[in-house]
């Protein structure tokens, strides 16, 4: 018997994708906002940057954004029967069950599936989130009996949290343990259970509800600050964008069908790109003197921030980051990283960095 036999499907987590798709406001249809979608984007491109948090006013499209995204999200190869997802072609990443088939030779079935935006809502039970050793089942019969949750279902998709600020605080831990280990453990009584756990992060927020633990704000790879848009043409456009879909959301869904297929391409077509993106040197060194000139601790600042540029050269189609791809990932990789400190005088700025640095090095734009 393996450990995920009892896996019971009809128990998964909702995910945005479940939601009828005529129901899903397009992606490429939120209006302005361009550092929130390419945030995004950015991470279904290279979940190794780390996840992203929107920050800013109510209905400034946060969450549309997010569901959305489940749209244009990438496939992913994995291995059919597995309540994780593991791809069938990496052992390293499989969980017990699946490596164990794999060592003994088996053929493991393989199925093609998109990547999917699975919700972590607020009042979710540790044991929903974790997943659930049946304990007496294991005594009795001597079996690991393990009902596979939240975290299973986001292994290799991404994870949102809207309102992640109102998280509890047992249920960050455990968000911060398994984004630390890329693995989720549960233990009860003696028995244990692991399985990878590795997801992109999506939190929302206003911070007018208040703050993020540090150590949580730390985690997300980028931050978007986020305002209501101002510029009157463009409000006019939310506003009636948003009526005729609803007066006719597949017809308003197929005015966008080209755009959002566009991007579903550029997205993919970025992701095989993303290894052959080189980082001259002198780009490098812009990279480590932006971060040595805010301060910054330790070093999740330079690799985030080149991770994030890596990745936007990637989806531009650049075969090397320049200091211009730099520039604009700048704000989203460092801003939530600076030190503020209560009495300074002049606000330290992550642009301004970039700016002085880029000039000492005698680099161009
Ligand atoms: N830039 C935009 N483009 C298209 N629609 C927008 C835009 N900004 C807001 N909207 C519309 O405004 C409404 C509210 O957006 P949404 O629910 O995503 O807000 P939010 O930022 O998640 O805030 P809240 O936490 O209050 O839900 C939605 O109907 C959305 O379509």
């Amino acid at each position: 018997m393996t450990d995920h036999d009892h896996a019971d499907v009809s128990t998964a987590p909702t995910t945005a994708r479940d939601a009828s798709a005529s129901r899903t406001f397009p992606f490429t249809a939120i209006v302005d906002q361009e550092e929130m979608k390419r945030a995004l984007v950015l991470n279904a491109i290279n979940p190794a940057i780390g996840g992203v948090l929107l920050r800013g006013e109510r209905g400034t499209a946060k969450s549309t954004a997010v569901r959305a995204l489940a749209e244009v999200l990438p496939d992913l190869e994995v291995v059919a029967d597995c309540p994780y997802g593991c791809p069938p072609d990496v052992p390293a990443e499989m969980c017990g069950s699946c490596r164990e088939r794999a060592d003994a030779g088996a053929e493991l079935p393989v199925e093609t599936r998109s990547m999917q935006v699975v919700d972590l809502p607020l009042n979710a039970s540790e044991d929903r989130v974790v997943g659930s050793i049946d304990l007496e089942r294991a005594v009795q019969a001597g079996e690991r009996e393990f009902e596979p949750g939240i975290l299973a279902e986001a292994n290799r998709n991404v994870l949102y949290v809207d309102e992640v600020n109102l998280l509890d605080d047992h249920l960050v831990d455990v968000l911060l343990d398994a984004a630390a280990m890329g693995e989720n453990v549960v233990e009860r009584e003696g028995v244990s259970y692991r399985h990878p756990a590795e997801f992109i992060l999506v939190g929302t927020m206003n911070p007018e509800e208040g703050d993020l633990r540090p150590q949580l704000l730390d985690r997300f790879g980028l931050v978007v600050d986020i305002e209501g848009v101002s510029e009157a043409d463009d409000r006019v456009e939310i506003s009636q964008r948003r009526a005729a879909f609803e007066a006719d959301p597949e017809g308003f869904r197929e005015r966008f069908a080209d755009e959002q297929r566009d991007l579903r391409e550029r997205i993919a077509a970025a992701r095989d790109r993303l290894d052959t993106v080189e980082v001259p040197e002198d780009v490098a060194r812009l990279i480590a003197g932006v971060n040595v000139e805010l301060d910054i601790d330790g070093h999740r600042g330079d690799i985030t921030l080149r991770r994030a540029a890596r990745t936007l050269a990637a989806l531009e189609g650049e075969s090397t980051v320049t200091p211009r791809l730099v520039r604009r990932v700048t704000r989203t990789a460092l801003d939530h990283r600076l030190k503020r400190l209560p009495f300074e005088e002049e606000e330290t700025d992550a642009m301004a960095a970039f700016h002085d640095v880029r000039a000492e090095l005698g680099l161009e734009d």
